[in-house]
């Protein structure tokens, strides 16, 4: 479903900044595949994502969705194909429009020449009964602000959007880091249900090592630009926050002290 291929990027190149942000890196995702993407600051976790949504192009290497070279394809063009949610509540939703209006506008998105956002009886019924699904009432909110929910159910909202037209990859970017703990809490589960309900192919970074080995089926630790641990299925299953911390400390060499993921635990 997903393929990265050699996949190089350097920053600031030939300047005292000069930064290997990804370096070689290779990554297959079958379809229905979920990967948690751990490790330390600067690692490149982010960048990686970049470069499948398209925000970013790689210096070299081949970026495949469904078999499709789209390594030069621009990013308004691969949002058809993709979902992301950020880290940030603000980034994922309009927050002077309306919910119904959100969800038009995405549900929109992935329509080839599908310009309008009017909202018709069926598409109303449809966006309530999405709504629905998160437990959160928005479905009786239809025609509030965005800007007037909480950090939380703005989120919730936001994974709705990435996630209700079936995107061929989910990319997930600390979506729920920002979040006090009962609402990230929120926001994990309903990743799980929205994920399992469409096995949608999902790429999720976060620093929560808990959460990390809770998701998903697959799991890769990024470290300074490079992919240094990939566990899949069983093996992951029966990983422990202790085993990876090892595991990071064996192939590196030095100990997974101050990273922020620890903070997380
Ligand atoms: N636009 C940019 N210009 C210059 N350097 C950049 C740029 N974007 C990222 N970098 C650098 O590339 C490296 C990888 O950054 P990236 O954001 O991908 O890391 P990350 O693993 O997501 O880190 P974190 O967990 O701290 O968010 C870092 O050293 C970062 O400072």
């Amino acid at each position: 479903m997903l393929k990265l291929n050699q996949i190089n990027k350097l920053f600031n190149e030939a300047t005292p900044d000069e930064k290997v942000a990804l370096d070689q890196i290779n990554l297959e995702l079958h379809p229905g595949d979920f990967m948690t993407v751990i490790g330390s600051n600067g690692a490149g976790k982010s960048t990686m994502l970049n470069m499948i949504s398209g925000a970013l192009t790689p210096d070299f290497g081949v970026v495949e969705i469904a078999h499709k070279d789209i390594t030069k394809m621009p990013e308004y063009k691969r949002s058809q194909m993709i979902g992301r949610v950020f880290q940030d509540p603000m980034a994922g939703t309009a927050p002077t429009m309306t919910i119904e209006e959100n969800l038009a506008m995405a549900y929109s998105r992935n329509k080839k020449r599908s310009f309008k956002i009017g909202v018709d009886k069926k598409r109303r019924e449809f966006f309530r009964s999405s709504l629905e699904t998160l437990h959160l009432n928005l479905e009786n909110r239809l025609n509030a602000k965005v800007g007037l929910l909480s950090g939380g159910e703005r989120q919730a909202l936001s994974l709705l959007m990435a996630t209700f037209t079936k995107p061929s990859i989910l990319l997930l970017d600390e979506h729920t880091a920002a979040l006090d703990p009962s609402r990230a809490e929120l926001i994990t589960s309903l990743t799980k249900q929205l994920v399992e309900k469409d096995k949608l192919t999902t790429l999720m970074i976060t620093h929560n090592m808990q959460q990390a080995l809770d998701l998903g089926n697959r799991l890769i630790m990024m470290d300074k630009g490079q992919i240094i641990l990939e566990v899949d299925d069983e093996e992951k299953r029966n990983l422990t926050i202790t085993k990876l911390m090892e595991e990071f400390q064996r192939i590196r060499g030095e100990k997974l002290t101050s990273d922020k993921a620890l903070l997380s635990i």
